[in-house]
């Protein structure tokens, strides 16, 4: 394969990069998550009152085999290298990606995020970072008197390296609810049911959106879909507890799953995904999942299941902490928050474009 090495020089915070390789290195794919990273530590605007100390960053992007990823610190330096099997054309494609999932994000915190909210919920994944990206350009006169509420470590980082102000659910009195909550997703259906945990975060994610009283799905034209299963492909994320992983494989035999595996940790750990919560990710592929049964069949026939069908077995097996269905009443159906479901999930089109699918009016152009 030919080489195509590319140098790219930032005057950043350490910080900042860290967070941001931290980013990389959570959601497990390594090809568009470290694109996502790159631009977020080349965007970073240096904020002497908020940052970490002006120490400076290298950051060499070297395009090789195969998909590797290292930061070590040198000097006051951090030298990050990145190894990638990005040919000229695969890397246009994913810019055009990246800039959709930005537009979608400058669309959803227009319309969603109101200067007089102060607990905002920030999700997990590459789209996420535009979301932080945008919320930050709106300056601290609007993001100070907020507290950003993560969904695992590196939405944490995130929020810490923008220089919000961090705060955790566990800190908020009973009944009190987060303002609005933005997040990515690896699939969304027509009913705004989503699949979430493709980067291993699904649980906290989970916790978070329905601490909100709004829901707010962002991601690129990839995660259309009219059936869940049938755009992502590698199967529904389900977070288990350790010891519990060989019942939870053989009940998911029970119910029908075309495959199920632990998930690995590769490339960046030897051995299994560990999440966030310490736990282990199984991936299980089902049928495509329908929104409603088909006349006289029943639930998990045949290995058919609705959404909301297998969403609810699925919580049932012992041992299953969470499963990245996000299923349910939607944010509008349910005022007072509570929702797994979004009130939109916005899409950012390979043609600059945004679309806005909401329940009242379908997929439309936002
Ligand atoms: O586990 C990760 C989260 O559920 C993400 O929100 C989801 O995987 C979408 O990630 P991305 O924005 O990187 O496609």
């Amino acid at each position: 394969m030919s080489m195509n090495p590319h140098r790219v020089t930032s005057c950043i915070p350490r910080r900042s990069w860290s967070a941001a390789a931290a980013a990389a290195r959570c959601v497990h794919q390594p090809g568009p998550a470290f694109h996502s990273a790159a631009a977020a530590a080349a965007n970073f605007k240096f904020n002497p009152s908020t940052s970490a100390p002006p120490l400076r960053t290298t950051i060499v992007l070297q395009a090789a085999l195969p998909n590797t990823f290292t930061t070590q610190p040198h000097r006051n330096l951090h030298i990050t290298t990145a190894k990638m099997s990005t040919a000229p054309d695969a890397s246009a494609a994913q810019q055009l990606i990246e800039k959709s999932k930005f537009l979608a994000a400058n669309r959803a915190v227009t319309e969603h995020l109101s200067p007089t909210y102060r607990h905002i919920g920030i999700g997990s994944g590459s789209t996420v970072i535009h979301v932080v990206d945008v919320i930050s350009k709106l300056g601290t006169t609007i993001t100070g008197p907020m507290t950003f509420y993560p969904t695992g470590d590196q939405s944490r980082d995130l929020i810490q390296a923008a220089g919000f102000r961090l705060g955790y659910l566990s800190d908020l009195s009973p009944g009190h609810a987060l303002d609005v909550c933005f997040d990515g997703a690896d699939e969304v259906d027509p009913a705004l049911n989503l699949i979430k945990g493709g980067g291993a975060c699904l649980l906290q994610e989970k916790l978070v959106a329905t601490a909100a009283r709004k829901f707010v799905c962002v991601a690129d034209s990839r995660k259309i879909s009219n059936h869940l299963g049938t755009q992502w492909k590698k199967g529904i994320p389900i977070e288990v507890f350790p010891m519990a992983v060989p019942q939870v494989l053989g009940e998911l035999e029970r119910l029908g799953r075309l495959s199920a595996q632990v998930r690995s940790g590769l490339p960046g750990k030897a051995g299994a995904c560990v999440t966030d919560n310490g736990l282990r990710i199984v991936d299980a592929v089902f049928k495509p999942l329908l929104t409603e049964l088909p006349e006289g069949k029943q639930e998990g026939e045949e290995g058919v299941w609705t959404v909301d069908g297998l969403a609810r077995r699925l919580i049932e097996i012992p041992g299953v902490a969470e499963h990245g269905l996000f299923y349910g009443k939607s944010g509008l159906e349910v005022e007072s928050g509570g929702a797994q479901k979004p009130v939109a999930a916005y899409f950012g089109m390979e043609d600059g474009s945004v679309m806005v699918q909401t329940l009242e009016n379908g997929l439309v152009k936002a």
